[in-house]
């Protein structure tokens, strides 16, 4: 995609266009964007433009075997770049780690709860993962969860489900599922937070990059922008968000990879732990790295790099071979 950006005009009265996607947790975010932007700045006027994404038409194909190039973002990257719109709220964990030229990403908001949850259907409500019955089948459109659950509890089942967090929750409630692997803060945002009967921990599953953090785009160079949503970043979710970030890159791993991470920040250590897991279930590689919030990228990049050495690379390998003839999910 090229950068045809021309030059922003700046202006104080200038209405400023946020882009999202139609989904209702994508217009839940962008809307609560757009409150904390009006708070933080009352004599400004946000108004909200929405776009589909090709990642919200094609439904009837495991995202795995779409791939991930900015499924769920490059027409809003297109709208910016043509100025139609100003800047972008993503769910940062949909947001690739690489981003076209003339774009970056501009701020990153507190995070909620990363983890994922465990859905159950009414039938199973007393049941754990490692108390579901033989076969029970767990519906997740994601590799990451899927290969980790397969790690853990290989008497589960497993079947792609796609279509926005409603849309999954109303199949699971139809019975085509035995439960559902969803994000908390999905559920939170969408005020059903009490669909969640397990959060299932990190040392179970490892969360996606930026999971539970709104990511904003904006065009380089549009500093009037810049500055407007600084106003409502939070900079330890953004210093954890990068490390993250940079790990995935690193890896050269997209959206629909088995790589999991969980950071924390306690006083001025940021803790990095990263873990690439096989299809299969059968292998995983995990470590951590600590250190200053200030060095987020290069602590990502050095995680990488100490996953390789343990056998990551060749892992993914296999997985992306194992995409290109269609054997995920
Ligand atoms: N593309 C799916 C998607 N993108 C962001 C979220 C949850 C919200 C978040 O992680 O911030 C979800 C739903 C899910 O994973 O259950």
């Amino acid at each position: 995609m090229s950068s045809n950006a021309s030059p922003t005009v700046s202006s104080p009265t200038r209405t400023i266009r946020i882009g999202s996607r139609k989904s209702q947790l994508a217009l839940v975010q962008t809307y609560w964007v757009q409150e904390q932007l009006q708070k933080a700045f009352p004599d400004r006027t946000f108004e909200v433009h929405t776009m589909s994404t090709q990642g919200d038409k094609i439904l009837d194909v495991a995202l795995a075997k779409i791939g991930d190039k900015g499924l769920f973002t490059k027409e809003l990257e297109v709208g910016m770049l043509n100025q139609e719109i100003d800047f972008a709220v993503h769910s940062l964990k949909d947001l690739p780690t690489r981003l076209p030229e003339g774009l970056m990403l501009g701020a990153v908001t507190e995070r909620e709860n990363p983890a994922d949850a465990l859905v159950l259907h009414s039938k199973y409500k007393d049941k754990q993962f490692d108390t579901l019955p033989e076969g029970a089948v767990i519906g997740t459109s994601s590799l990451r969860r899927l290969a980790q659950l397969r790690y853990h509890f290989p008497h589960l089942a497993f079947k792609d489900v796609r279509g926005n967090v409603i849309t999954r929750l109303q199949k699971l409630d139809a019975g085509e599922y035995d439960a559902l692997v969803l994000a908390v803060a999905g559920l939170q945002r969408l005020g059903l937070g009490d669909r969640v009967d397990r959060v299932i921990p990190a040392e179970i599953s490892l969360h996606a990059v930026g999971q539970g953090a709104l990511g904003i785009e904006c065009r380089e160079g549009d500093e009037e922008v810049l500055s407007l949503i600084k106003a409502i970043e939070d900079v330890p979710t953004r210093d954890r968000a990068l490390a993250e970030r940079a790990f995935l890159r690193e890896l050269e791993g997209g959206c629909q990879v088995p790589i999991g991470v969980n950071t924390s920040l306690e006083g001025d250590v940021l803790t990095l732990t990263g873990m690439v897991a096989s299809l299969d279930g059968q292998r995983l590689v995990k470590d951590t790295v600590t250190g200053a919030p200030t060095e987020a990228e290069k602590l990502g990049i050095e995680l990488a790099q100490r996953l390789r050495q343990q056998g990551a690379q060749e892992i993914l390998a296999e997985i992306f071979a194992q995409i290109q003839r269609g054997q995920v999910l």
